[in-house]
């Protein structure tokens, strides 16, 4: 309940607030257009009762105008109502997804380790959509609807108090059941936009897999996935259109009964001449403008609460803590020298479940560390401790001595390149793909960085060169040329540390040499931590860590773990084997 409470509350601070004006506008453009809306009915009562039994022509002419006016002016509202708030409110939409976008991405790594993209795409785009309703004309509606219904209220009982009194029990009865509905909904709703988050999320995830679930011919299995969230999505709608059918029907019985009764009142009143013709006219149209609004209220009370619905998720993700927490990261770092230095760190990613332990070792400014090692033993997490993707749960990391825990990201950051087995390349030009980190770059920069990774070993054949687009609308790459396109992007993004995840797939030797002049002309002066791969890279690194179940099972350069015939010396062998 008060979560409810904080969630308007939030929504007018956030959106209604800082639009007062042009929400005040609204409003009173609304009420002119409420007010201009009620010179019919009320011209009508003239009409029967005074002009038609006086044969006035003049004052029919007049009423006339007046009601061709109230019409002219009714158009206008509407037409500027449309366009000033809708207008807004569709600025809002688009101010907002970029406000979430750039939320989300400042959120840690681990956050989208639980998410489905899927899911956080329909975050950033539809969750946002709700505001429409509170800025654009829904609330403004539901105002002007509010205003409309107590004039009309205020004028029936001046017509006939004890027929509106009538009226009022069963259109009570109506408000009451809409507002119960309303409760009962909106939970509905929420959960709608879950399901269809993690619907869409799974879509997206079988669409970017479909060679494996082609290859283990699982395209049943994620049809019958699909399948089953989809009915799930029309379980939820189905129980909120019960509701919602609950809310018409009862509105469509209640206020039926109520002009059942006022037929029968009024022509009792009339027939005892306690009523003229045009009363009986007036608060009949007067009854259909305080019972539309009414109804229309529904409508809109259940689209703003599928807004808020929305916009309790995003109030959620905008308070999530971001990774750079102000408080504690404030060691803005100059330029770094980079000296890694881990001092008994442990890590687990659950509570219980350690997968680092207390792990020790320095990685010196310039030098290469290989951490090699079986699957599972922790060297991912060692390398994503050394991002500042993850912070250790006891222990120190620092840099040049500063607590890594303490320092602002993006000045570390700026200083670290990483290099991913699967790395991501977007739809672009190479030169785009390569120059994403440092945009600003030279040509001269950019040409040393393609020569550095040997891109322009295969560009140079490409009729564009390094325009070349690359991905669904260009060219598709070789695996060992998407690797150099991303090497040389850290070559060009000239960072002091090196974070490298080599790549296992087997290429050709020719690739393969042209991958290992490429690395080489990446790591020089720089830190580097490689999960290393090939011998050819362990053979070069200053040190070798093997990692076994998240501790340091052995450490030295290749010629000194050889010689130990440890457990190196066993990976080391089966390697040289296959
Ligand atoms: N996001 C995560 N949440 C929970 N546990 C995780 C997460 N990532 C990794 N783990 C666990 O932590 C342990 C170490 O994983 P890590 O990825 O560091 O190993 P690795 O040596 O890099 O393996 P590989 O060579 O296969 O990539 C594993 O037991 C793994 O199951």
């Amino acid at each position: 309940m008060s979560k409810k409470k904080v969630s308007y509350k939030w929504a007018f601070k956030e959106f209604i607030w800082p639009r007062k004006g042009i929400v005040l506008v609204g409003l009173i453009l609304i009420i002119f257009k409420s007010l201009s809306g009620l010179v019919l009915p009320y011209a009508s009562k003239n009409l029967i009762d005074e002009v038609i039994p006086n044969r006035d022509m003049k004052a029919l002419s007049l009423l006339l105008a007046a009601v061709c006016f109230a019409i002219l002016i009714q158009a206008v509202t509407s037409f500027l109502l449309t366009k000033i708030l809708s207008v807004e409110a569709q600025h809002l939409i688009s101010k907002l997804r970029a406000q979430v976008q750039k939320k989300l991405l400042k959120l840690p790594v681990s956050f989208f380790d639980n998410q489905k993209s899927g899911a956080l795409v329909s975050r950033v785009m539809t969750d946002v959509e709700g505001v429409r309703n509170l800025v654009g004309t829904g609330l403004v509606q539901l105002i002007g609807g509010s205003i409309t219904a107590i004039i009309s209220l205020i004028i029936l009982l001046k017509i006939n108090a004890t027929m509106t009194f009538f009226v009022l029990v069963p259109v009570s009865l109506f408000a009451f059941i809409a507002l119960k509905a309303f409760g009962k909904i909106r939970p509905i709703f929420r959960e709608r936009g879950k399901i269809n988050a993690e619907v869409t999320g799974r879509l997206t995830e079988t669409l970017n897999g479909i060679r494996v679930i082609k290859g283990f011919n699982a395209e049943n299995q994620e049809s019958k996935t699909f399948e089953d969230g989809v009915e799930k999505l029309f379980l939820n709608v189905k129980k909120s259109l019960t509701a919602t059918a609950l809310i018409t029907s009862s509105s469509a019985f209640l206020l039926g009964l109520a002009s059942a009764g006022i037929m029968g009142i009024g022509g009792y009143f009339i027939m005892n001449e306690s009523m003229t013709y045009g009363e009986f006219v007036s608060f009949t149209l007067f009854l259909g403008f305080m019972i539309a609004p009414i109804v229309q209220m529904s409508n809109i009370g259940s689209q703003l609460t599928e807004a808020m619905a929305g916009l309790d998720r995003t109030q959620e993700l905008m308070e999530m803590a971001e990774e750079q927490d102000p408080l504690n990261r404030n060691i803005v770092l100059q330029e770094i020298k980079g000296d890694l230095k881990y001092k008994d760190v442990s890590f687990s990613y659950e509570k219980g479940k350690e997968v680092l332990h207390s792990i020790s070792f320095d990685a010196p400014a310039g030098s290469v560390t290989a951490l090699v090692g079986s699957s599972g033993s922790g060297k991912s997490t060692i390398a994503g401790l050394a991002a500042t993707y993850l912070n250790p749960n006891s222990g120190l990391i620092t840099i040049d001595g500063i607590d890594l825990t303490k320092v602002d990201l993006s000045s570390y950051r700026s200083q670290l390149g990483v290099v991913l087995q699967d790395d991501f390349l977007f739809e672009g030009t190479i030169r785009e793909n390569i120059l994403f980190p440092r945009p600003e770059a030279s040509e001269e920069q950019l040409l040393a960085a393609v020569k550095g990774a040997y891109v322009n070993e295969f560009t140079e054949r490409f009729e564009e060169g390094l325009d070349t687009v690359i991905g669904e609308r260009g060219v598709k790459l070789s695996g060992g040329q998407r690797q150099r396109i991303s090497i040389a992007r850290a070559i060009l993004a000239n960072p002091k540390i090196i974070l490298l995840d080599e790549a296992t797939s087997n290429l050709d030797t020719e690739s393969e040499m042209f991958i290992q002049k490429s690395l080489h002309s990446l790591m020089q002066n720089r830190t580097t931590l490689v999960i290393a791969h090939r011998l050819s890279t362990i053979k070069q690194a200053d040190q070798i860590l093997v990692i076994e179940n998240g501790n340091i099972a052995e450490r030295g350069n290749h010629e000194e773990l050889i010689e130990k015939k440890g457990r190196y010396y066993d990976l080391y062998t089966y390697q040289s084997k296959i």
